[in-house]
């Protein structure tokens, strides 16, 4: 399991930055139209460079055969859902033997315990890891908008789930206020971490995982 995923990692000095930082995952994005796309030979050879980071490919709609191939080829820990992927899907990758997240798109008005178990519940039955993101419209991710923490931890405080991952509008300034609120025990942040869409940022980097990590302490 990982704590604090920085996505959309583009270049051998995003993984050192996230090395150096002592963030735990990074992400790597595999929907051609996000500005944080990269070719999955390249992807590869980021993963090969960090053995101690995990690492998690970011799909939207993709067949699940190319899932596999890439998470084969690029020796992905998980592949992270954030489409309108059908539970189906989610099986047939668990049993293809791939670590699932789903990404689950939520509205960024006030939540509900029940609405969050309603969408949630079934992905975490087959076996997913569930991430909170924001629905951004056509972007599908990666689109800085944030989620109601505070209806979020209602939800935890009496959800069965611990393992969730809370995404969406995350950045250095904020992230300890949503651990907070929302009760996350992981995080993952994409936009809220560079200086430009797809730009990484070293000094946010740095940050976010500080921050992130002197809730937790
Ligand atoms: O980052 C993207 O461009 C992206 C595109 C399509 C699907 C997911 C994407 N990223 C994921 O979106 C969330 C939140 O991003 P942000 O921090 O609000 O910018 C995160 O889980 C990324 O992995």
């Amino acid at each position: 399991m990982f704590r604090i995923k920085i996505c959309g990692v583009r270049a051998a000095e995003d993984v050192r930055a996230a090395e150096a930082a002592g963030a735990d995952c990074i992400g790597l994005n595999f929907y051609p139209p996000s500005v944080r796309y990269l070719q999955p030979e390249a992807a590869a050879l980021l993963v090969e460079a960090t053995p101690t980071l995990k690492s998690a490919g970011v799909f939207v709609n993709e067949p699940v055969d190319r899932v596999r191939e890439i998470a084969e080829t690029v020796k992905l820990d998980w592949v992270q859902l954030h489409g309108d992927e059908t539970l189906q899907t989610g099986r047939d990758l668990i049993a293809a033997g791939l670590s699932v997240i789903r990404a689950v798109r939520l509205p960024t008005t006030e939540l509900t315990a029940a609405t969050i178990d309603a969408i949630v519940l079934p992905w975490a039955e087959i076996g997913a890891r569930i991430l909170l993101d924001a629905d951004g419209g056509p972007q599908f991710g990666g689109s800085g908008q944030r989620l109601d923490w505070d209806g979020i931890g209602r939800w935890a405080a009496q959800a069965s789930l611990n393992d969730w991952i809370l995404a969406g509008g995350l950045n250095p300034v904020n992230v300890g206020d949503a651990i907070v609120r929302s009760r996350a025990a992981a995080v993952d942040v994409a936009s809220g971490t560079e200086s430009a869409p797809g730009q990484k940022d070293p000094a946010k980097i740095a940050a976010f995982v500080d921050n992130a990590k002197a809730v937790w302490a």
